[in-house]
């Protein structure tokens, strides 16, 4: 068997971050081509391209300043070139560009490629309902995709402090932790949401009962919605339990960007794309813009009273809904009658 070409699709904070881990674990494995190739967004740093800074300074100073790549870890702008060549595709960019992406990908792969998606989101379009990114992946590009989510904040991931994942995967060749796919993928998406909810407590000053309850809301509208929407799927409750589920959730609702952004935006009143653009240097959230693709499929389905937190967040980062009305949105939580 020849070795197998990794291939990182992204290059921001978290995909940075996992391509050093990749360009660390090909080295000396036979089974692995020892050279791992990034696709870059291109774009100029500082009057230089970001793949020339990358491949020569051996650090993405923009999306993950101070951390050392390791030098088998190859930028590469072309996003065809790095495509035909991937035996193995980790896919991890923000979810809005993940369309865009696979339409440009299609009809370049090898035959037996396959992914891994580990971007945190979901694809909603209107009147046509939801479906989950790695569905995306798997039907515009012909290939199999596995899933890893976790309790993973990628600058303490890139200083290698102890930290657990959750691999999901219908094929047991490549599922290490679980097939519960599904499960896997949609806590990852739908725990930015509750993390922005998160957020615009702390930003309201609210103390740790009262966060604690927006977590606990949370989860319970998460397990919900995957079961309302996703039940023919083998939803399986324990894994709510493991690392992409309660551990992702709360590492996210005290230590994200999701988090830190929706305080500032109760503290600041300023336009959550506008707090975007100053304080994460090019970095993407994913809560608010999942939160609207949420909102989009309860309303169509007449479900926005059943779910009061997750559509809450998303009217309060539209402006329909007052910050401050934000516990009172939960006082009648259904999962309190
Ligand atoms: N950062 C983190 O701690 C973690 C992030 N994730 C998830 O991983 C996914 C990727 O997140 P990050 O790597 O942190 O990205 P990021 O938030 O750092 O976003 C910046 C990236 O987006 C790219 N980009 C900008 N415009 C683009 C376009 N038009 N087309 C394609 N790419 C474009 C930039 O080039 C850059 O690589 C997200 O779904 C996120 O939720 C998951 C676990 C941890
Ligand atoms: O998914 C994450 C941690 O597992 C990162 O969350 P944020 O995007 O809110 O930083």
């Amino acid at each position: 068997m020849s070795p197998k070409n990794v291939a990182v699709i992204g290059s921001g904070n978290w995909g940075s971050c996992i391509a050093r881990i990749c360009g660390h674990n090909v080295v000396n494995q036979e089974n692995f081509n020892s050279e791992v190739r990034m696709w870059v967004f291109e774009e100029m740093v500082d009057g230089k391209k970001l793949t020339e800074i990358i491949n020569t300074q051996h650090e993405n100073v923009k999306y993950l300043p101070g951390i050392q790549l390791p030098t088998n870890v190859v930028a590469n702008p072309d996003l065809v070139a790095v495509g035909e060549w991937a035996d193995i595709l980790v896919f991890v960019l923000p979810h809005q560009f993940l369309p865009r992406t696979c339409n440009t990908l299609k009809g370049h792969l090898k035959p037996g490629a396959y992914g891994v998606s580990l971007i945190k989101g979901v694809h909603v379009e209107e009147g046509k309902g939801m479906s989950l990114l790695s569905d995306l992946i798997r039907e515009s590009l012909g290939i199999d995709c596995a899933l890893l989510m976790g309790a993973n904040l990628a600058p303490e991931v890139a200083q290698e402090t102890y930290c657990e994942a959750t691999i999901g995967s219908r094929d047991p060749a490549k599922a290490l932790t679980t097939d519960d796919e599904v499960v896997v993928e949609l806590c990852g998406a739908l725990k930015n949401v509750v993390a922005t909810g998160a957020g615009f407590c702390d930003g309201l000053g609210y103390g740790d009962n009262t966060k604690a309850a927006v977590i606990r809301l949370g989860l319970m509208e998460m397990i919900h919605f995957i079961k309302t929407f996703y039940k023919d799927r083998g939803v399986r409750d324990e894994t709510f339990f493991e690392s992409c589920g309660m551990a992702d959730l709360v590492t996210t609702c005290y230590g994200g960007r999701n988090r830190k952004l929706a305080e500032a935006f109760v503290r600041t009143g300023k336009p959550i794309t506008q707090l975007e653009e100053e304080m994460l240097n090019g970095q993407k959230l994913q809560g608010p813009l999942t939160a609207a693709e949420v909102y989009t499929m309860l309303n169509e389905r007449g479900l926005v009273k059943r779910f009061p937190l997750m559509s809450a967040v998303h009217l309060i980062c539209v402006g329909q809904v007052a910050p401050n009305k934000f516990i009172d949105e939960l006082r009648e939580h259904p999962e309190h009658m």
